[in-house]
């Protein structure tokens, strides 16, 4: 688990502090996928590096699987490092080292394998990222994905028990993105690692995390499970993320030419699927049409989210026969 207790980080610039993380309380348990998103200068390439120490906070507290790392002194320092690896997103790899020695790396810093043992997890590591066959090529040689692949072997190399991925999938293009977040997917499953993602895409949350946290401005506004941040989004910052702009007035102006009420729906799990939208129409006699929709899944949970304007018939009706139906409705323009 990592506990971050009253931590907050202040860069001194200019014989001036410039806050880059207010006093922050935030918990991540063994395990989990857990994504920060944010816009840029939001503060999370600082939350991130606080957790290694490759910040020192200003203030507060940083727990550990129960070690408060902030009291660490150089050699503590060294070996926690070890349980904690790190990939970034323009991959950090030694160019004048083979993909192997890249990997090898961190073994040989840490001095407590011989040269079989390293050569023998160095090819299981690769093995496990799908780059056996080029452990002798240098990086210039491989493309962004293979790149990416070579950093997260080397990540593993110390058999960490937390992985901080620093937009680690930013520089790739999505074919290759969606690739990278699966292989993460199935470490984190087979190896019980946690994972702490940072990013700017609502898809890669999506795609792989079990937890989010939304910052702005240095501070996170807004955290829990993906779904119910995702689909319910209450924070301005987070409902520009999901919809595009931050409130219900701003979406329902993009419509203003539409008549008829204007309501989001949210469907999930196995509702996502029903034929609720004809039922609901003959039975209240309302018509509607979609203006914008999206049904995608968060991790393995189907969702659909539906902006429509309802026009005629018992529009109340219509609206409880929905909510009846496990719909979240949310009215837009009334
Ligand atoms: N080494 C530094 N010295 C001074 N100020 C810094 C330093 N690093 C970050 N900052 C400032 O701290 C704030 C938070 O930056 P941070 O890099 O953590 O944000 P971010 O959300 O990761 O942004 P990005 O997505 O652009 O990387 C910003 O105002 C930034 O300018």
């Amino acid at each position: 688990m990592i506990e971050f207790q009253q931590v907050n980080k202040a860069y001194r610039v200019g014989g001036r502090d410039i806050p880059a993380l207010h006093a922050t309380d935030l918990t991540i348990e063994a395990g989990q996928v857990y994504g920060i998103i944010g816009h840029s200068g939001a503060g999370k390439s600082t939350l991130l590096r606080l957790i290694n120490r490759l910040e020192e906070p200003s203030n507060g507290r940083i727990m550990v699987a129960g070690e408060d790392t902030t009291a660490l002194n150089a050699e503590g320092l060294r070996r926690f490092r070890q349980r904690v690896g790190m990939i970034f997103q323009h991959f950090n790899l030694l160019s004048s080292a083979t993909v192997a020695d890249n990997v090898a790396l961190p073994l040989r810093l840490a001095g407590s394998a011989n040269r079989q043992q390293i050569a023998a997890r160095v090819a299981s590591l690769l093995d496990r990222v799908g780059l056996s066959d080029h452990a002798s090529k240098y990086p210039a040689q491989l493309s962004g994905g293979q790149k990416q692949r070579v950093g997260i072997a080397r990540a593993l190399a110390t058999e960490p028990s937390i992985l901080l991925c620093d937009e680690a999938t930013s520089a790739l293009d999505p074919h290759t993105t969606g690739q990278v977040l699966q292989l993460l997917s199935e470490i984190n499953r087979e190896l019980n690692l946690t994972i702490v993602l940072i990013t700017h895409e609502m898809d890669v949350i999506r795609r792989v995390c079990d937890q989010v946290a939304v910052m702005d401005g240095g501070r996170i506004v807004e955290q829990g499970t993906v779904a119910d941040v995702f689909l319910h989004p209450q924070h301005p910052t987070t409902r520009s993320f999901v919809f595009g702009s931050e409130s219900a007035e701003d979406q329902a102006d993009d419509f203003g030419h539409v008549s008829g009420q204007i309501l989001r729906l949210t469907f999930q799990g196995e509702s996502t699927f029903a034929p609720l939208l004809g039922q609901v129409a003959r039975e209240t006699g309302v018509d509607y049409s979609i203006l914008a929709g999206r049904i995608d899944r968060i991790r393995d949970l189907p969702y659909g989210q539906l902006t429509l304007a309802l026009i005629g018939g018992d529009l109340s009706a219509a609206r409880e026969r929905l909510a009846a139906a496990d719909v979240h409705v949310e009215v837009l323009r009334g």
